[in-house]
Protein backbone atom coordinates (compact mmCIF):
# COMPACT_ATOMS: atom_id res chain seq x y z
CA UNK A 1 0.00 0.00 0.00
CA UNK A 2 0.97 3.37 -0.57
CA UNK A 3 0.68 7.20 -1.46
CA UNK A 4 2.28 8.44 -4.67
CA UNK A 5 3.82 12.20 -4.79
CA UNK A 6 4.48 14.04 -7.87
CA UNK A 7 6.14 17.04 -6.71
CA UNK A 8 6.77 19.28 -10.25
CA UNK A 9 7.97 16.96 -12.23
CA UNK A 10 9.04 17.90 -15.62
CA UNK A 11 10.12 16.09 -18.72
CA UNK A 12 12.04 17.48 -21.21
CA UNK A 13 14.01 15.97 -24.32
CA UNK A 14 16.55 19.28 -25.18
CA UNK A 15 13.85 21.82 -25.94
CA UNK A 16 10.58 19.26 -25.93
CA UNK A 17 8.43 19.61 -23.03
CA UNK A 18 6.97 15.81 -22.87
CA UNK A 19 5.47 16.56 -19.34
CA UNK A 20 5.34 19.94 -18.05
CA UNK A 21 4.66 20.53 -14.17
CA UNK A 22 3.33 17.49 -13.31
CA UNK A 23 1.78 18.05 -9.39
CA UNK A 24 0.00 15.62 -7.84
CA UNK A 25 -0.52 13.24 -4.33
CA UNK A 26 -2.44 9.85 -5.35
CA UNK A 27 -3.80 8.69 -2.14
CA UNK A 28 -3.44 5.21 -1.12
CA UNK A 29 -5.53 2.96 -2.87
CA UNK A 30 -6.79 5.68 -5.34
CA UNK A 31 -7.59 4.16 -9.13
CA UNK A 32 -6.29 7.26 -10.66
CA UNK A 33 -6.65 7.23 -14.98
CA UNK A 34 -4.26 9.85 -16.93
CA UNK A 35 -6.15 10.35 -19.96
CA UNK A 36 -5.79 12.02 -23.14
CA UNK A 37 -5.12 12.49 -27.03
CA UNK A 38 -1.53 10.39 -28.15
CA UNK A 39 1.56 12.16 -27.49
CA UNK A 40 0.04 14.44 -24.23
CA UNK A 41 2.54 12.81 -22.04
CA UNK A 42 0.26 9.98 -20.35
CA UNK A 43 3.00 6.94 -20.68
CA UNK A 44 6.07 9.11 -19.87
CA UNK A 45 4.55 10.23 -16.77
CA UNK A 46 3.90 6.41 -15.83
CA UNK A 47 7.22 5.76 -17.03
CA UNK A 48 8.79 8.07 -14.91
CA UNK A 49 7.08 6.89 -11.59
CA UNK A 50 8.05 2.89 -12.84
CA UNK A 51 11.77 4.24 -13.27
CA UNK A 52 12.09 3.59 -16.64
CA UNK A 53 12.56 7.27 -17.35
CA UNK A 54 14.00 9.69 -15.18
CA UNK A 55 12.46 13.10 -14.57
CA UNK A 56 14.29 16.05 -15.89
CA UNK A 57 13.33 17.99 -12.70
CA UNK A 58 10.58 17.18 -9.80
CA UNK A 59 10.61 14.61 -7.30
CA UNK A 60 8.57 11.55 -7.07
CA UNK A 61 7.72 10.17 -3.68
CA UNK A 62 6.30 6.11 -3.23
CA UNK A 63 5.17 5.75 0.38
CA UNK A 64 7.47 7.34 2.28
CA UNK A 65 10.69 7.00 -0.42
CA UNK A 66 11.73 9.43 -2.99
CA UNK A 67 12.24 7.19 -5.74
CA UNK A 68 14.33 9.02 -8.42
CA UNK A 69 17.33 7.35 -7.80
CA UNK A 70 15.76 3.96 -7.36
CA UNK A 71 15.93 1.53 -9.72
CA UNK A 72 12.30 0.47 -11.29
CA UNK A 73 13.16 -3.18 -9.59
CA UNK A 74 13.37 -1.46 -6.35
CA UNK A 75 10.56 0.65 -6.44
CA UNK A 76 7.67 -2.59 -5.70
CA UNK A 77 5.63 -1.41 -8.25
CA UNK A 78 4.03 -3.93 -11.12
CA UNK A 79 3.10 -3.40 -14.38
CA UNK A 80 0.86 -4.06 -17.14
CA UNK A 81 1.22 -3.48 -20.72
CA UNK A 82 -0.84 -3.48 -24.07
CA UNK A 83 1.72 -5.67 -25.09
CA UNK A 84 1.81 -8.87 -22.98
CA UNK A 85 4.81 -9.26 -22.41
CA UNK A 86 4.48 -13.26 -22.01
CA UNK A 87 7.42 -15.73 -22.13
CA UNK A 88 6.42 -17.84 -25.21
CA UNK A 89 7.89 -20.84 -23.96
CA UNK A 90 6.86 -21.27 -20.70
CA UNK A 91 2.63 -21.99 -19.82
CA UNK A 92 0.04 -19.96 -17.47
CA UNK A 93 1.71 -21.36 -14.38
CA UNK A 94 5.24 -20.36 -15.18
CA UNK A 95 4.68 -16.79 -16.81
CA UNK A 96 2.38 -16.08 -12.93
CA UNK A 97 5.03 -17.91 -11.57
CA UNK A 98 7.99 -15.89 -12.56
CA UNK A 99 8.02 -12.49 -10.85
CA UNK A 100 8.32 -14.46 -7.57
CA UNK A 101 10.74 -16.58 -8.83
CA UNK A 102 12.84 -13.69 -9.66
CA UNK A 103 11.96 -11.98 -6.35
CA UNK A 104 13.70 -15.54 -4.79
CA UNK A 105 10.16 -15.42 -3.01
CA UNK A 106 10.36 -18.64 -0.79
CA UNK A 107 9.10 -21.19 -3.13
CA UNK A 108 6.72 -22.96 -0.45
CA UNK A 109 4.58 -19.76 -0.96
CA UNK A 110 4.44 -19.87 -5.12
CA UNK A 111 1.78 -22.67 -5.72
CA UNK A 112 -0.36 -20.92 -3.04
CA UNK A 113 0.08 -17.14 -5.01
CA UNK A 114 -0.10 -18.43 -8.24
CA UNK A 115 -3.26 -20.27 -7.62
CA UNK A 116 -4.46 -17.07 -6.01
CA UNK A 117 -3.92 -14.80 -8.20
CA UNK A 118 -5.06 -17.26 -11.63
CA UNK A 119 -8.29 -17.57 -9.56
CA UNK A 120 -8.72 -14.00 -9.84
CA UNK A 121 -8.72 -13.46 -13.42
CA UNK A 122 -10.60 -17.26 -13.43
CA UNK A 123 -7.21 -18.54 -15.25
CA UNK A 124 -7.33 -22.09 -12.93
CA UNK A 125 -8.05 -24.26 -16.36
CA UNK A 126 -5.72 -22.91 -18.33
CA UNK A 127 -2.37 -22.97 -16.40
CA UNK A 128 -0.90 -25.85 -18.27
CA UNK A 129 -1.27 -23.74 -21.60
CA UNK A 130 1.45 -22.03 -23.22
CA UNK A 131 0.44 -17.95 -24.48
CA UNK A 132 0.57 -18.97 -28.47
CA UNK A 133 -2.47 -21.53 -27.41
CA UNK A 134 -4.58 -18.22 -25.66
CA UNK A 135 -6.65 -15.62 -26.87
CA UNK A 136 -5.52 -12.15 -26.77
CA UNK A 137 -8.25 -11.62 -23.97
CA UNK A 138 -6.19 -14.96 -21.84
CA UNK A 139 -3.09 -13.50 -22.67
CA UNK A 140 -4.23 -10.39 -20.95
CA UNK A 141 -5.06 -11.78 -17.97
CA UNK A 142 -2.56 -13.75 -17.83
CA UNK A 143 -0.26 -10.44 -17.40
CA UNK A 144 -2.84 -9.57 -14.45
CA UNK A 145 -2.27 -12.28 -12.87
CA UNK A 146 1.56 -12.13 -12.72
CA UNK A 147 1.53 -8.49 -11.85
CA UNK A 148 -1.25 -9.65 -8.83
CA UNK A 149 0.83 -12.39 -7.73
CA UNK A 150 3.55 -9.65 -6.48
CA UNK A 151 1.37 -8.22 -4.19
CA UNK A 152 2.95 -4.90 -5.35
CA UNK A 153 2.45 -1.45 -3.76
CA UNK A 154 1.07 -0.31 -6.82
CA UNK A 155 -0.21 -1.17 -10.22
CA UNK A 156 0.40 0.59 -13.12
CA UNK A 157 -1.15 -0.21 -16.24
CA UNK A 158 -0.37 1.49 -19.65
CA UNK A 159 -3.55 0.88 -21.85
CA UNK A 160 -4.28 -2.87 -20.78
CA UNK A 161 -7.35 -3.17 -23.25
CA UNK A 162 -5.92 -1.59 -26.60
CA UNK A 163 -5.36 -4.76 -28.31
CA UNK A 164 -8.59 -6.34 -27.54
CA UNK A 165 -11.95 -6.32 -29.83
CA UNK A 166 -14.66 -4.22 -28.18
CA UNK A 167 -16.68 -6.89 -26.69
CA UNK A 168 -13.91 -8.48 -24.86
CA UNK A 169 -12.49 -4.96 -23.54
CA UNK A 170 -15.59 -4.41 -22.10
CA UNK A 171 -15.73 -7.65 -19.98
CA UNK A 172 -11.99 -6.88 -18.61
CA UNK A 173 -12.60 -3.74 -18.12
CA UNK A 174 -15.46 -5.30 -15.97
CA UNK A 175 -12.92 -7.40 -14.37
CA UNK A 176 -10.21 -4.78 -13.90
CA UNK A 177 -12.88 -2.72 -12.06
CA UNK A 178 -14.00 -5.76 -9.46
CA UNK A 179 -9.97 -6.55 -9.08
CA UNK A 180 -9.28 -3.08 -8.47
CA UNK A 181 -11.89 -3.42 -5.53
CA UNK A 182 -10.72 -6.58 -4.40
CA UNK A 183 -7.13 -5.70 -4.36
CA UNK A 184 -7.34 -1.74 -2.53
CA UNK A 185 -3.54 -1.31 -4.61
CA UNK A 186 -2.78 2.31 -5.53
CA UNK A 187 -3.44 1.96 -9.10
CA UNK A 188 -2.38 3.94 -12.26
CA UNK A 189 -4.04 3.76 -15.31
CA UNK A 190 -3.01 4.92 -18.87
CA UNK A 191 -5.54 5.48 -21.56
CA UNK A 192 -6.98 7.57 -24.44
CA UNK A 193 -10.35 6.20 -24.04
CA UNK A 194 -12.62 8.75 -22.33
CA UNK A 195 -15.12 5.86 -21.48
CA UNK A 196 -12.32 3.57 -20.00
CA UNK A 197 -11.61 6.61 -17.90
CA UNK A 198 -15.04 7.32 -16.64
CA UNK A 199 -15.65 3.57 -15.48
CA UNK A 200 -12.51 3.03 -13.76
CA UNK A 201 -11.19 6.06 -11.82
CA UNK A 202 -11.78 6.99 -8.57
CA UNK A 203 -10.17 10.41 -10.23
CA UNK A 204 -9.24 11.01 -13.70
CA UNK A 205 -5.84 13.35 -15.01
CA UNK A 206 -6.79 14.82 -18.48
CA UNK A 207 -3.80 15.69 -20.14
CA UNK A 208 -3.50 16.89 -23.34
CA UNK A 209 0.51 18.16 -24.95
CA UNK A 210 2.80 17.51 -21.81
CA UNK A 211 0.10 19.77 -19.09
CA UNK A 212 -2.52 18.62 -17.06
CA UNK A 213 -6.00 19.96 -17.68
CA UNK A 214 -8.23 19.10 -15.03
CA UNK A 215 -8.13 16.45 -12.41
CA UNK A 216 -11.49 15.07 -10.54
CA UNK A 217 -13.53 12.27 -9.82
CA UNK A 218 -15.28 11.31 -13.34
CA UNK A 219 -18.74 13.48 -12.69
CA UNK A 220 -16.49 16.20 -11.99
CA UNK A 221 -15.15 16.43 -15.05
CA UNK A 222 -18.00 15.53 -16.94
CA UNK A 223 -20.27 17.91 -15.19
CA UNK A 224 -18.08 21.25 -14.93
CA UNK A 225 -14.75 20.37 -17.43
CA UNK A 226 -11.94 22.98 -16.66
CA UNK A 227 -11.64 24.01 -20.26
CA UNK A 228 -13.02 23.12 -23.26
CA UNK A 229 -10.03 20.92 -24.27
CA UNK A 230 -11.34 18.99 -21.40
CA UNK A 231 -15.65 19.37 -23.05
CA UNK A 232 -14.60 18.24 -26.36
CA UNK A 233 -12.62 15.25 -24.96
CA UNK A 234 -15.36 13.79 -22.36
CA UNK A 235 -18.36 12.31 -23.41
CA UNK A 236 -19.76 10.48 -26.23
CA UNK A 237 -20.87 12.76 -28.23
CA UNK A 238 -18.57 15.29 -27.15
CA UNK A 239 -20.10 18.94 -25.63
CA UNK A 240 -21.99 20.88 -27.91
CA UNK A 241 -19.71 24.17 -28.40
CA UNK A 242 -20.44 27.48 -30.21
CA UNK A 243 -18.58 30.21 -30.83
CA UNK A 244 -20.42 33.80 -29.78
CA UNK A 245 -21.03 36.82 -27.33
CA UNK A 246 -22.85 37.55 -24.53
CA UNK A 247 -24.38 41.19 -24.02
CA UNK A 248 -27.33 41.63 -21.49
CA UNK A 249 -27.36 37.89 -20.51
CA UNK A 250 -28.42 36.88 -23.97
CA UNK A 251 -25.84 34.93 -25.87
CA UNK A 252 -26.08 35.35 -29.61
CA UNK A 253 -24.35 33.15 -31.74
CA UNK A 254 -24.69 31.68 -35.39
CA UNK A 255 -28.35 31.01 -35.46
CA UNK A 256 -28.79 30.84 -31.64
CA UNK A 257 -30.08 33.18 -28.98
CA UNK A 258 -30.17 31.91 -25.32
CA UNK A 259 -31.32 34.52 -23.11
CA UNK A 260 -30.94 34.70 -18.93
CA UNK A 261 -27.38 34.05 -18.86
CA UNK A 262 -25.17 35.68 -16.09
CA UNK A 263 -21.82 36.03 -15.27
CA UNK A 264 -20.40 36.83 -18.43
CA UNK A 265 -20.16 39.47 -21.52
CA UNK A 266 -18.34 39.65 -24.46
CA UNK A 267 -17.05 36.97 -27.07
CA UNK A 268 -17.70 33.49 -25.34
CA UNK A 269 -17.74 29.69 -25.95
CA UNK A 270 -21.45 28.46 -25.05
CA UNK A 271 -21.53 24.47 -24.20
CA UNK A 272 -24.05 22.16 -23.68
CA UNK A 273 -24.44 18.38 -23.69
CA UNK A 274 -26.75 16.63 -26.02
CA UNK A 275 -28.60 14.90 -23.41
CA UNK A 276 -29.43 18.12 -21.69
CA UNK A 277 -31.05 19.89 -24.81
CA UNK A 278 -34.24 18.79 -26.35
CA UNK A 279 -35.66 18.79 -30.29
CA UNK A 280 -39.04 20.69 -29.80
CA UNK A 281 -41.72 21.71 -32.16
CA UNK A 282 -41.64 25.19 -30.75
CA UNK A 283 -39.90 27.39 -28.75
CA UNK A 284 -36.34 26.67 -29.53
CA UNK A 285 -33.17 28.98 -29.35
CA UNK A 286 -32.05 27.08 -32.58
CA UNK A 287 -33.90 26.81 -35.33
CA UNK A 288 -31.99 24.83 -37.98
CA UNK A 289 -31.95 21.14 -40.63
CA UNK A 290 -31.65 18.10 -39.42
CA UNK A 291 -28.13 17.15 -40.75
CA UNK A 292 -28.15 13.57 -39.27
CA UNK A 293 -29.55 10.78 -37.10
CA UNK A 294 -28.38 8.19 -35.54
CA UNK A 295 -30.29 5.29 -33.49
CA UNK A 296 -28.71 4.57 -30.64
CA UNK A 297 -31.24 2.23 -29.49
CA UNK A 298 -32.37 3.45 -26.41
CA UNK A 299 -32.33 6.96 -27.93
CA UNK A 300 -31.93 9.02 -30.86
CA UNK A 301 -28.90 10.92 -32.21
CA UNK A 302 -30.17 13.87 -34.15
CA UNK A 303 -27.84 16.67 -35.19
CA UNK A 304 -28.37 19.98 -36.65
CA UNK A 305 -26.25 22.15 -38.79
CA UNK A 306 -26.54 25.76 -37.28
CA UNK A 307 -24.83 27.74 -39.41
CA UNK A 308 -21.24 26.11 -39.50
CA UNK A 309 -21.55 24.12 -36.15
CA UNK A 310 -22.94 20.63 -35.84
CA UNK A 311 -25.30 20.60 -32.47
CA UNK A 312 -25.83 17.16 -31.10
CA UNK A 313 -28.74 16.55 -29.77
CA UNK A 314 -30.41 13.11 -28.13
CA UNK A 315 -34.03 12.64 -28.49
CA UNK A 316 -36.48 10.13 -27.65
CA UNK A 317 -36.17 6.71 -29.49
CA UNK A 318 -39.03 6.96 -31.11
CA UNK A 319 -37.91 10.35 -33.04
CA UNK A 320 -37.54 10.71 -36.67
CA UNK A 321 -37.42 13.43 -38.83
CA UNK A 322 -35.66 13.46 -42.21
CA UNK A 323 -32.14 14.74 -43.57
CA UNK A 324 -32.86 18.83 -44.27
CA UNK A 325 -36.19 18.93 -42.36
CA UNK A 326 -36.63 22.27 -39.98
CA UNK A 327 -36.63 21.05 -36.12
CA UNK A 328 -36.60 23.37 -33.26
CA UNK A 329 -33.74 22.48 -30.45
CA UNK A 330 -34.22 24.10 -26.73
CA UNK A 331 -31.35 24.39 -24.63
CA UNK A 332 -32.56 25.16 -20.74
CA UNK A 333 -30.52 27.65 -19.52
CA UNK A 334 -29.20 26.32 -16.23
CA UNK A 335 -27.40 23.60 -18.13
CA UNK A 336 -25.09 25.95 -20.62
CA UNK A 337 -21.92 26.55 -19.61
CA UNK A 338 -19.73 29.08 -20.92
CA UNK A 339 -15.93 29.36 -21.50
CA UNK A 340 -13.74 32.48 -22.86
CA UNK A 341 -13.41 32.55 -26.03
CA UNK A 342 -9.70 33.38 -26.01
CA UNK A 343 -8.29 30.92 -22.87
CA UNK A 344 -11.04 28.26 -23.27
CA UNK A 345 -11.42 28.14 -19.75
CA UNK A 346 -14.78 27.73 -17.63
CA UNK A 347 -16.15 30.95 -16.78
N1 LIG B 1 12.67 9.39 -25.87
C1 LIG B 1 12.01 10.44 -26.35
N2 LIG B 1 12.65 11.46 -26.97
C2 LIG B 1 11.98 12.53 -27.45
N3 LIG B 1 10.64 12.69 -27.36
C3 LIG B 1 9.94 11.71 -26.76
C4 LIG B 1 10.58 10.54 -26.23
N4 LIG B 1 9.61 9.76 -25.67
C5 LIG B 1 8.44 10.39 -25.86
N5 LIG B 1 8.61 11.56 -26.52
C6 LIG B 1 7.59 12.55 -26.88
O1 LIG B 1 6.92 12.98 -25.71
C7 LIG B 1 5.54 13.17 -25.96
C8 LIG B 1 4.73 12.38 -24.98
O2 LIG B 1 4.85 10.99 -25.27
P1 LIG B 1 4.03 9.88 -24.49
O3 LIG B 1 4.47 8.55 -24.99
O4 LIG B 1 4.14 10.13 -23.04
O5 LIG B 1 2.56 10.19 -24.97
P2 LIG B 1 1.21 9.41 -24.69
O6 LIG B 1 0.25 10.42 -24.19
O7 LIG B 1 1.46 8.25 -23.82
O8 LIG B 1 0.81 8.95 -26.14
P3 LIG B 1 0.26 7.55 -26.70
O9 LIG B 1 -1.17 7.48 -26.26
O10 LIG B 1 0.42 7.69 -28.17
O11 LIG B 1 1.13 6.47 -26.10
C9 LIG B 1 5.32 12.76 -27.42
O12 LIG B 1 5.27 13.93 -28.20
C10 LIG B 1 6.51 11.91 -27.75
O13 LIG B 1 6.83 11.99 -29.11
Amino acid sequence: MAEIRLNHVQKRWGSFVGVEDFHLTIPDREFLVLLGPSGCGKTTTMRMIAGLEEPSSGEIWIGDRMVNALDPKDRDVAMVFQSYGLYPNMNVYENIRFPLKVRKVPEVEHEARVMRASAMVELDDFLHRKPAALSGGQRQRVALARAIVREPNVFLMDEPLSNLDAKLRVSTRAQIKNLSHELQVTTIYVTHDQIEAMTLADRVVVMSAGVVQQVGTPMEIYDRPANTFVASFIGSPAMNLMEGAVTDGTFHGDRVAIAGLSGAAGRVTLGFRAEDAQVVDSDGQIAAPVYSMELLGDATMVTVKAGGTLVAVKAPKEFRAEIGAPVQIRIPTGICHLFDAQTGVHL
